[in-house]
């Protein structure tokens, strides 16, 4: 069998596999179509000219850049329909994609700081969840993150203000600008979310160093690493990754796009595979890094050779890094491990 056959044969394969994503921010599925209409329905003036030059915008040289643009782009975002209409459309690429599972980050103050409370977007989000459980199969879990470049005040403040919707939301988690925001800045927040009961998460490792993981780990108590690739700069900090089998939710196309790598052919993903580490794929943002959670599957075979085994892997550790009920998440290993057997 040719290369070409044996690489569109696995892209079927991950196509067909069912599959859970854990790192995707809500606010990252922003198409620039909908910012579009979201802004005229409005009177919002954007910058650009048109939705093709919203896309032409999209070329970032690290973390910040890309913010920058994803939190302007947020504002267009101002009634429950609209939060109705961005959730549904990502829940209905879901179906598309085979994700039978997805656990998505929202930023709550990136719409609070400009007035716009739980009770609008909330129940945007619920009405769409609902919809997508009936309508298309697709089970849905919510993590509030806080944005690590405001005070940590703001943060507790963010948790409290969530009370009301607590049975929505499964995880905390932490995100925005790395660098100088070390998950230490958080630990009185974080501890208040465990004592809540709350599952817990967080950004580290993408741009900042590995220290950042430790901090994550030790302080904050994370469940699950987000990004995590610098972690391969620590040889102890690799060792009692595997050990503990603390999953790392790695996205290949943002690290890309984010220069975080030059190229996806140098990224680690495989190599902490290999070494024994829980990583999975997830599209992080997708609709600003150009591709859902296949797209950065298929550019991991295109770019660097991944093969059946290894995409197998990946899956089911999507599966087994989730925060379903362990019932649930055999029935899932069992259905993969069916079809990649066929
Ligand atoms: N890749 C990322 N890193 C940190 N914060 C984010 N918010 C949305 N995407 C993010
Ligand atoms: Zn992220």
């Amino acid at each position: 069998m040719s290369t070409d056959t044996k690489m569109s044969e696995l892209k079927q394969l991950i196509q067909q596999l069912p599959k859970a994503e854990l790192h995707l921010h809500i606010e990252g599925t922003l198409e620039p179509e909908l910012m579009w209409r979201l802004a005229k329905k409005h009177d919002i003036a954007l910058p650009f000219s048109s939705v093709e030059a919203i896309q032409e915008a999209y070329q970032f040289n690290n973390l910040q850049s890309f913010l920058d643009l994803y939190y302007q782009g947020a504002d267009v975002l101002r009634d429950e329909d609209d939060f109705f209409e961005l959730m549904w459309a990502y829940l209905c690429q879901c179906q598309q994609q085979n994700i039978v599972h997805t656990e998505i980050m929202f930023d709550p103050q990136t719409h609070t700081e400009r007035g716009i409370g739980y009770n609008v977007f909330m129940p945007g989000f619920a009405k769409a969840i609902e919809k997508a459980k009936a309508e298309l199969g697709v089970s849905v879990y919510l993590i509030l993150s806080f944005l690590r470049h405001l005070s940590e005040d703001s943060a507790i403040q963010t948790l409290q203000e969530a009370k009301p919707f607590y049975s929505m939301i499964t995880a905390v988690g932490l995100d925005s600008s790395e660098l100088g925001n070390p998950p230490s800045k958080f630990t009185r927040a974080f501890a208040q979310a465990a004592s809540q009961g709350f599952k817990l998460v967080a950004h580290a490792g993408e741009e900042g160093p590995p220290e950042y993981v430790w901090e994550a780990i030790n302080l904050l108590k994370v469940d699950r690493i987000d990004h995590g690739v610098r972690s391969i700069e620590d040889p102890i900090l690799m060792a009692y990754l595997k050990e503990h089998q603390v999953p790392l939710t790695v996205c290949p196309l943002s690290n890309l796009k984010l220069c975080v790598v030059d190229d996806i052919s140098q990224h680690n993903i495989v190599d902490l595979l290999n070494d024994g580490l829980r990583v999975m794929v997830n599209s992080d943002d997708p609709s600003y890094f150009g591709g859902y959670l296949n797209e950065n599957f298929f550019a991991l075979v295109d770019k660097l050779s991944l093969n059946k085994e290894d995409a197998v892997k990946l899956i089911s550790n999507s599966f087994s890094a989730s925060f379903l009920p362990d019932k649930q998440k055999q029935i899932w290993l069992t259905r993969i491990q069916q079809i990649a057997q066929d």
